[in-house]
């Protein structure tokens, strides 16, 4: 168990369902959010994460219950919410740094952002590494530039429960990488409690300290290394997919996402033996990993951790 396991939950679904006329969205949801860890909920297309999100910020009637800290009459946490997608008028004149400031601001933004409004939007900026971001147009940023200033106005409310619906799709690997990271930090100097709904699953094994397995009802949860197992993807997606090589064996012939055992026939003969740790079984011959949750590079560039890669 994790330090996040052990932790009393922020948040306790309790045989949640929602229905939407015949079609029954979500069944009997029991699971848990630990206080203060990154959980990610993970599932196919229509499993029905977003529709778990949106009960939980009290968009979508449901059955059942939602308690915070598992319990009846607790205070509920203050909530920042991360949308999958925000429409934006493209010609809209509004600079990031007044966006950041639009809840606080009282007088009229053309008379320009007072200095204290100012320096805030610099530092929550700062805080998801985009500070060269405060004088842009908006509707000028990519795609990748917008989640991160979305997730700076998340944690401008300072919130106690994080809630992000795939903040991060759409974004290249190198910038989807560096949003778990500054999240990461972001949640380890704050504190907060993180929900995210993710389909990178090797990053969500990477990162996160629980997982919650979704496919209209909870198929898993627990901490992602006994959680994210062969047998509960291939429940969830339908094809075999390993995120931990050491967990591969020789019922599982081929795994082209890892680098498992491979049958007799398959290894070409000019691989090196691989670093995998577990049995290797009899007759297959290793073969290296080719990019797996546990063979991630550590650490990201220093200039891409520091926002210089969108210039
Ligand atoms: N307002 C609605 N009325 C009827 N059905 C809906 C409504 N909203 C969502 N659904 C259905 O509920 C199911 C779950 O949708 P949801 O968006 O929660 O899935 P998801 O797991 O977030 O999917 P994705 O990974 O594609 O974003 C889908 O089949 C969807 O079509």
């Amino acid at each position: 168990m994790t330090s996040a396991e052990d932790a009393a939950p922020a948040i306790v679904f309790e045989r949640l369902s929602v229905r939407r006329g015949r079609n029954e969205i979500l069944e009997d949801i029991s699971a848990a959010v630990p206080r203060g860890g990154s959980t990610v909920l993970v599932g196919p297309n229509g499993a029905g994460k977003t529709t778990l999100l949106l009960c939980l910020i009290g968009e979508v009637p449901y059955t059942g219950r939602i308690l915070a800290e598992g319990r009846d009459g607790a205070p509920w946490p203050r909530l920042g919410y991360v949308p999958q997608q925000l429409q934006m008028d493209g010609g809209l004149p509004l600079l990031v740094s007044e966006f950041l400031s639009l809840e606080r601001q009282r007088r009229p933004l053309w008379l320009g952002l007072k200095a204290g409004a100012r320096a805030r939007a610099r530092r929550l900026l700062d805080l998801v590494r985009a500070g060269h971001l405060e004088n842009r147009r908006m509707g000028d940023l990519s795609g990748g530039e917008l989640r991160r200033v979305l997730l700076a106005a998340a944690l401008g409310h300072e919130p106690e429960l994080l809630v992000l619906d795939e903040p991060e799709a759409g974004v290249d690997f190198q910038g989807e990488r560096l949003f778990w990271e500054v999240l990461d930090t972001a949640r380890r100097e704050y504190g907060f409690t993180q929900l995210m709904v993710s389909h990178n699953l090797p990053l969500a094994a990477h990162y996160a300290t629980h997982v919650i397995c979704l496919n209209k009802s909870v198929r898993a949860e627990g901490p992602p290394r006994t959680t994210l197992t062969a047998a509960t993807l291939l429940d969830l997606f339908g094809v075999p997919i390993h995120l931990y090589p050491d967990q591969c064996g020789g019922a599982d012939p081929a795994c082209p996402q890892c680098g498992a055992w491979f049958g007799p026939d398959h290894p070409p003969s000019d691989h090196p033996p691989a670093q995998i740790p577990g049995r290797q079984p009899e007759g297959l011959k290793p073969l290296p990993c080719q990019g797996c949750a546990l063979h991630m590079p550590a650490a990201l560039p220093e200039n891409i951790v520091r926002g210089k890669s969108h210039g």
